[in-house]
């Protein structure tokens, strides 16, 4: 008999694959103490999830018994990925179910949020007849700048559509096809923070995502945006946000996520513009029967033997196999992530070169793995070294492995190059004896770099000051360089700069970097 625990409320209609399954004990107990969690769970083989009960590594290591846990609904951000993959657990969550619900209630709180529908209800329940305090704005013919056009973000845009918005977005996997079948224009996340009368997040809570409206983005907003959030607590920083409103630069927040939940008392909510929901985008009947029939059905077909239909992590590698490959992983991963900071431009072509003892090796999950520190950067740990090609897929990105003899000298040599409309990126990296993981080759410049931390690429022109003027613009910013090479295809002609420094080097930065003569671009690298 398995044993399930449900720690968050789930449909009992969805829930009918397990209850009607053979061989399982559901236990349904939504009101669990932290305390009561860690003394229940060793009893349970799978625990099932919302987005409140924190799967932390704590509560994952005393569930010494757990298989798999599952997560019914897209968010994976309450549960410790790297705690489950360890202790061998799969995660499953249910991707699709609730996205026409999330984007209904984005609509939802765009309108009221356009026309003060809670305020002035709020009024008339405090027996105001109150016509004045309350006039709204129109949608039609005004800006709708979607950062993030993932399933929710793409249907949030269409409904748009419908009231005759135009629609501005950014999604660094948007391609022009997709953009065009929307009937969205495509702008750099830059521009449609400026260009929106109303801006909505549809991204997942990234280190890159963090924060992504913040200070500096409030300032380059128009006067009077009307600001909607029905993804995640955190993309906003909601310090900003209400010196923002309180500044009167920013009209109106419609918030359904906190950087902190649950809680009952805001400071954002003290603020007339600001109305508000306890994180209930998925909260429909419709989309929770569908997310739990999801994982239920995935939970069922883990403990039959059958393959799940939404894994978000472990490998599939044999161990003999991982013993020989393991090093390789890592730096496939690093070498994926580095070549995404590279991208300029919507990636169309993935191509992993392998050489020297590599050619030996079955390199199929150094690929896997390297695609996925490609796509993680982007689309958050959902994608992992199981799922990541169906993720390339599903984004239009045609991956291709190839193994040569050409190693350059190296023993072994791994290379990874992204095509764009644009052009081409190159980078290669290898294991050095002794020395563990170097990138040793960026584009066409040889470079020796441990492909960890902060690094910057830059590429110039060979000029006397042009290392000068980097070294101060560095200083300035207070960032100090822990190492840097200087590299030339020929005398005065295109060089590159490659530096590890102490700390991230922020978008501000990098474009004062940029401005400076001789200086071609500058591309910030985190690993
Ligand atoms: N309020 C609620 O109850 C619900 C919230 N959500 C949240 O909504 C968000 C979106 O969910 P889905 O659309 O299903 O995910 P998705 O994975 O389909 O879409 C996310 C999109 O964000 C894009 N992205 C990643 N980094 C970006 C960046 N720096 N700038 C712009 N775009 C970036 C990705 O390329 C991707 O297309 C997630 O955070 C999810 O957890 C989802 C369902 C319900
Ligand atoms: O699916 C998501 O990411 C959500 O945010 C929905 O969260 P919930 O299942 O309603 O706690």
């Amino acid at each position: 008999m398995y044993k399930v625990l449900v720690s968050d409320p789930l449909s009992k209609e969805g829930m009918h694959p397990l209850l009607e399954a053979e061989g399982f004990k559901v236990d349904v107990q939504t009101n669990l103490t932290k305390e009561e969690l860690l003394d229940r769970i060793p009893n349970y083989d799978a625990l099932l999830v919302r987005s409140q009960t924190q799967v932390d590594a704590e509560l994952i290591q005393a569930a010494t018994r757990l298989k798999i846990i599952g997560r019914a609904g897209v968010g994976i951000d309450n549960i410790d990925l790297s705690a489950a993959t360890e202790q061998g657990i799969l995660v499953v969550n249910a991707p699709d179910g609730n996205t026409n619900s999330a984007a209904e209630h984005t609509m939802a709180m765009l309108m009221a949020l356009a026309r003060n529908i809670p305020q002035a209800f709020l009024s008339l329940k405090n027996k105001q007849w109150d016509r004045k305090s309350f006039i709204g704005v129109e949608l039609k013919g005004k800006t709708l700048g979607v950062i993030g056009l993932g399933r929710i973000g793409a249907e949030v845009a269409q409904r748009a559509k419908g009231q005759r918005m135009n629609v501005i977005a950014y999604d660094p996997f948007l391609t022009d096809a997709k953009a065009e079948k929307l009937g969205v224009q495509m702008g750099t996340v830059q521009e449609v923070i400026a260009a929106g009368d109303f801006l909505t997040v549809h991204t997942p809570l990234l280190k890159e995502t963090k924060h992504l409206l913040g200070t500096e983005a409030f300032k380059t907003m128009k006067p009077g945006v009307h600001i909607v959030n029905c993804a995640r607590g955190g993309i906003i920083d909601e310090d900003a946000l209400y010196d923002a409103i309180v500044s009167g630069k920013v009209a109106g927040a419609a918030l359904d996520v906190f950087e902190v939940e649950p809680f009952v008392d805001h400071k954002l909510l003290e603020l007339p513009q600001v109305i508000a929901t306890p994180h209930l985008g998925a909260s429909t009947i419709e989309a929770q029967e569908v997310v739990a029939v999801d994982v239920c059905d995935d939970v069922v077909r883990y403990f039959t033997n059958q393959a799940v239909k939404n894994p978000v992590n472990l490998s599939a590698v044999p161990k003999e196999v991982l013993k020989k490959i393991e090093p390789y992983l890592l730096l496939g991963e690093k070498l994926g992530s580095f070549i995404q900071d590279l991208a300029d431009d919507m990636v169309e072509e993935f191509h992993v070169t392998y050489s020297g003892d590599l050619q030996d090796l079955d390199v199929s999950p150094i690929t896997r793995n390297t695609l996925k520190g490609f796509l993680r950067s982007r689309l958050g740990e959902s994608v992992n070294e199981v799922n990541a090609k169906l993720f390339a897929d599903r984004l239009g990105v045609t991956v291709t492995e190839q193994k040569t003899s050409q190693s350059k000298g190296f023993t072994s040599l791994l290379t990874v190059e992204i095509v764009m409309k644009t052009g081409r990126r190159k980078v290669s990296g290898t294991l050095l004896n002794g020395l563990g993981a170097r990138i040793v080759r960026v584009d066409d410049f040889i470079v020796d770099v441990a492909p960890e931390a902060h690094l910057l690429f830059i590429r110039h022109k060979d000029q006397p000051g042009a290392i000068g003027r980097v070294g101060m613009t560095l200083a300035e910013e207070r960032i100090n360089i822990a190492t840097m090479q200087v590299g030339r295809a020929e005398k005065g002609g295109a060089a590159i700069m490659m530096l590890s420094v102490d700390k991230y080097v922020g978008p501000t930065s990098v474009e004062k970097l940029k401005r400076l003569d001789d200086i071609e671009d500058a591309q910030a690298i985190e690993l």
